[in-house]
């Protein structure tokens, strides 16, 4: 796959604050991918150098193998979908779809047949046939998305940015929207990259994920791979499945604050020493339970369990205070209901964890 958009030693810093410090990445043609990353990472500003925005300190933007960190926005042929949706509340659903037409500064089209037929065929793709003559006010939050969608596409864009476009909606209509935007995406054939502070939604969605850490790209990632396998210590956390214990390894152990870990025999060079293991991973057993040759443990108090539709998530205290956490998924087996501050075994195989060093 031939990329869609390339940048390198991208920097941008407001007063000493250095938004973005060094992004690197190339996007795949054709592709849904999401870029992750906390609050305050660069995400936003990222998606604004990439639009034209904001100017990039250092560093260069390509699309299609040209320079394009010189043009306007309007210049560089990318969309840009708002979280907030930013449509116009007196026009219909066809007419701020109409708008990002007949308004563009490259290429207008101003013949009134040709705009309502572009237009039709937007609404279609969008999946708003018949609420053409609306006012964009008296629609729900979810059509309002498939306007602004809408309206960008409408433009022909060879990439779409899309700031947090599901951030608005209710926990219901974001899981459905998901899929819509997949698929309209997939019906269009252009890269989408949208950002997302939610680790659910980047795997759900993104072929590709991009983790965002302080201003650099920390690891980029089948979506399937990233989950199993994060780059480092600080993806691990934010990924939000992993308890990660700080340490250090020596001679085949891994020494914590909650106790010593044996250690399997893989390795992952890193800048910080960590030892991390999947919620899923852990069994927990009574006590005085036996534990087989290539497994670990830990002791751990119960503090609570929470459900969560799937499965079952519960915490326990490390003998230094720290909350480790367990998830059973409730497809699998029934949930375990554990005795109030008891005191347990849990257990993982070696080789599950991925220890950084
Ligand atoms: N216009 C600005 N002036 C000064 N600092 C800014 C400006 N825009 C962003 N920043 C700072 O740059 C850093 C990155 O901000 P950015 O909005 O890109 O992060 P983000 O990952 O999109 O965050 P969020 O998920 O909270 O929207 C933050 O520390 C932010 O305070």
């Amino acid at each position: 796959m031939s990329a869609a958009i390339e940048l390198s030693g991208i920097v941008k810093a407001y007063g000493d604050q250095r938004a973005l410090d060094g992004v690197d990445m190339a996007l795949p043609e054709n592709a849904y991918i999401s870029l992750l990353g906390p609050s305050g990472s660069g995400k936003t500003t990222l998606l604004r150098v990439i639009a034209g925005f904001e100017a990039p300190d250092r560093g260069r933007v390509l699309f299609g193998g040209r320079r394009i960190d010189g043009l306007a926005p309007h210049q560089r042929g990318i969309g840009f979908v708002f979280q907030n949706f930013a449509l116009f509340p007196h026009l219909s659903v066809a007419g701020n779809i109409a708008f990002g037409l007949e308004q563009r500064e490259k290429d207008p089209v101003t013949d009134p047949a040709k705009v309502k037929a572009r237009v039709r065929e937007m609404i279609a793709l969008v999946g708003l046939s018949g609420l053409e003559d609306r006012a964009v006010i008296q629609i729900s939050g979810g059509q309002r998305q498939r306007v602004a969608l809408a309206r960008t596409l409408v433009t022909e864009p060879n990439m779409v940015l899309l700031d947090e476009p599901l951030g608005a909606l209710d926990a219901n209509l974001r899981a459905r929207m998901r899929g819509e935007l997949r698929s309209i995406r997939e019906r269009c054939g252009v890269t989408f990259l949208h950002v997302t502070g939610s680790e659910t939604e980047a795997l759900a969605m993104g072929d590709q994920v991009l983790v965002l850490d302080r201003g650099r790209i920390a690891q980029a990632s089948p979506s399937g791979e990233l989950y199993s396998n994060p780059a480092s210590p600080a993806v691990a956390r934010f990924l939000n499945c992993y308890n990660v214990l700080t340490g250090r390894p020596e001679k085949g152990v891994f020494h914590t604050a909650a106790g010593r870990l044996p250690l399997g025999s893989h390795l992952r060079p890193a800048a910080e020493a960590a030892y991390a293991i999947r919620y899923d991973r852990i069994d927990v057993r009574p006590l005085g339970a036996p534990i087989a040759e290539d497994e670990a443990r830990f002791e751990g108090t119960f503090l609570a369990s929470e459900y969560s539709g799937s499965a079952v998530n519960s915490f326990f205290n490390l003998d230094d205070g720290q909350v480790f956490e367990v998830e059973a998924h409730l497809s699998r087996k029934q949930p375990e209901t554990y005795q109030e501050h008891g005191r347990y075994a849990l257990v993982w195989k070696r080789e599950d964890a991925l220890v950084f060093a």
